[in-house]
């Protein structure tokens, strides 16, 4: 039983966050979510309780849009507003708080208590079915270029009829190119128009540590019902699974239980399906069953497009000779087009400057000298090796030891970092080795860099000594 809005003033704060919510979402969305939701608001405003239909509803409502509600409610009010959560149709609500915003823009919402007061056992032991998408990457943002129209064009397919063409849907590229961004946006596409589908979004690396588990706490029955049980299965970076046997026995057993029911199946790598290496031959040519598409680097005039629509998004703007200047100079992938576009409007607003290709230009001075400097791979091993004091030779032997191996994958890191090169290319230079193994090591020291200091202090010099 919904209970009566208590004050006027309240409703009307409410009315305006769903006004301006519906300027925001797409109409779909914003009639299937947003529209149907009734609140009341606390006398003091400290507190909004939004009533939603159903438990489905509510878990929706509380992964893909609390956040949001929560941020509007705050910067309409301009205070923080908790923001409760509660079934509608009972008159024991199940309440789900959820703490103010952090200032972080897409962050999912962060559950700090859930009381369920007068429901039964059977119902709060109902598993919540997580579908690990993010919201924030939709079709909607992500722009569309000659590089990535094809897969665009059949994730678009795949969203809106799934189960039929294109099963799987293949999708392979380099580093950054938006192979996450698409399948995710098939997910949110689905459940925007089927809130029942079962989508799940999972990286490879994930579905390996599943298998694990399953194998060591021996719950593979568990397991196999929440993969094989699904609609939608979009599974990111599948050359994860090289070299993993059952791994890859226990991923052959789902795709051929999901395709048997007609269940889609999205996946991505960062080679096609034939120049996977390690991975058994029965599933390299299922991967090639349906249909295999690249997304290519984004060529000069989708830069620039991705240039202004994320400088919008961001509530800033970037006149199109800025655009284009910054886009000539970045042409690698997305990701460092968004970093170097970080970087100048941090610029811009630390210094109180409009942005302008002389501002760009200052933001960007070291990705800019990086590429004048043309730093080869080769310089690279031989800075990073007397740096570390071992060989030139070892950044190509098969030596294991840590202490020759680990100069070694920052050497690999490096080189990712400030060469034009490709994986396979690095890995060519690394002794012939395999482009998933310069992957791995660029992917590693990245993240330890931002945990550990003394590596990015170390990481820094080199970089220096590179640089000139
Ligand atoms: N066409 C596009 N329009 C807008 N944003 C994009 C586009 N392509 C990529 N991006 C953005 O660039 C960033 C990197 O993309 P994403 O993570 O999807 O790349 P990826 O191909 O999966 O890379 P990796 O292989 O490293 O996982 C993301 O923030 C994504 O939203």
């Amino acid at each position: 039983m919904t209970e009566e809005p208590t004050n006027d003033a309240g409703q009307a704060l409410w009315q305006v966050c769903v006004e301006q919510l519906g300027q925001e979402l797409p109409e779909q969305q914003f009639n299937t979510w947003i529209k149907p939701l009734t609140a009341q608001v606390a006398e003091d405003f400290s507190k909004v309780t939004v009533y939603v239909a159903n438990r489905f509803k509510l878990d929706w409502i509380r992964a893909q849009y609390a956040g949001r509600i929560s941020a509007m409610l705050e910067s309409l009010y301009g205070q923080p507003v908790t923001l409760e959560l509660a079934l509608a149709h009972r008159e024991s609500v199940v309440r789900t708080y959820v703490r103010p915003p952090s200032g972080e823009r897409h962050a999912p919402p962060e559950t700090v208590a859930v009381a369920v007061p007068t429901v039964s056992p059977e119902e709060t032991a109902a598993p919540v079915f997580r579908t690990r998408l993010n919201p924030a990457l939709t079709f909607e943002t992500l722009v569309e270029g000659t590089a990535n129209r094809m897969a665009r064009s059949a994730a678009m397919h795949v969203a809106g009829s799934p189960g039929h063409l294109y099963n799987p849907l293949f999708i392979y590229g380099g580093v950054g190119l938006g192979k996450t961004h698409l399948v995710h946006a098939v997910g949110n596409k689905l459940l925007a128009d089927k809130p029942d589908a079962k989508v799940l979004y999972i990286h490879a690396e994930q579905f390996v540590s599943d298998v694990v588990k399953a194998y060591q706490r021996r719950t593979f029955d568990e397991f196999k019902e929440r993969y094989h049980s699904l609609d939608l299965l979009l599974i990111d970076d599948v050359q994860f699974f090289a070299n993993k046997d059952r791994t890859q026995e226990e991923f052959f057993n789902a795709f051929e239980a999901l395709l048997a029911k007609k269940s889609h199946i999205v996946m991505t790598s960062d080679t096609y399906p034939k120049g996977l290496a390690n991975i058994h031959e029965r599933l390299v040519s299922r991967f090639d069953s349906g249909l295999t598409v690249a997304i290519e680097p984004p060529e000069l005039e989708m830069r620039v497009a991705i240039l202004i629509n994320k400088a919008r998004a961001e509530n800033a703007e970037m006149p199109e000779e800025v655009a284009f200047f910054v886009a000539k100079n970045v042409r690698s992938n997305v990701r460092e087009l968004e970093g170097a576009l970080r970087k100048i409007l941090a610029y811009s607003r630390f210094n109180q400057k409009e942005v302008s290709i002389q501002l760009a230009r200052e933001a960007l001075r070291d990705l800019l000298s990086i590429q004048n400097r043309q730093i080869s791979v080769e310089n690279i091993q031989k800075t990073v090796a007397d740096y570390y004091k071992i060989k030139v030779a070892d950044m190509y032997s098969k030596k294991r030891p840590a202490s020759i191996a680990r100069p070694r994958q920052i050497a690999m890191y490096l080189a990712k970092e400030l060469t034009q090169k490709s994986l396979p290319e690095i890995g060519e230079l690394f002794g012939g080795r395999d482009h998933t193994t310069v992957l791995h090591a660029v992917r590693k020291i990245a993240g330890e860099r931002q945990q550990l200091t003394e590596l990015n202090q170390q990481l820094h010099v080199l970089e220096q000594t590179l640089k000139g």
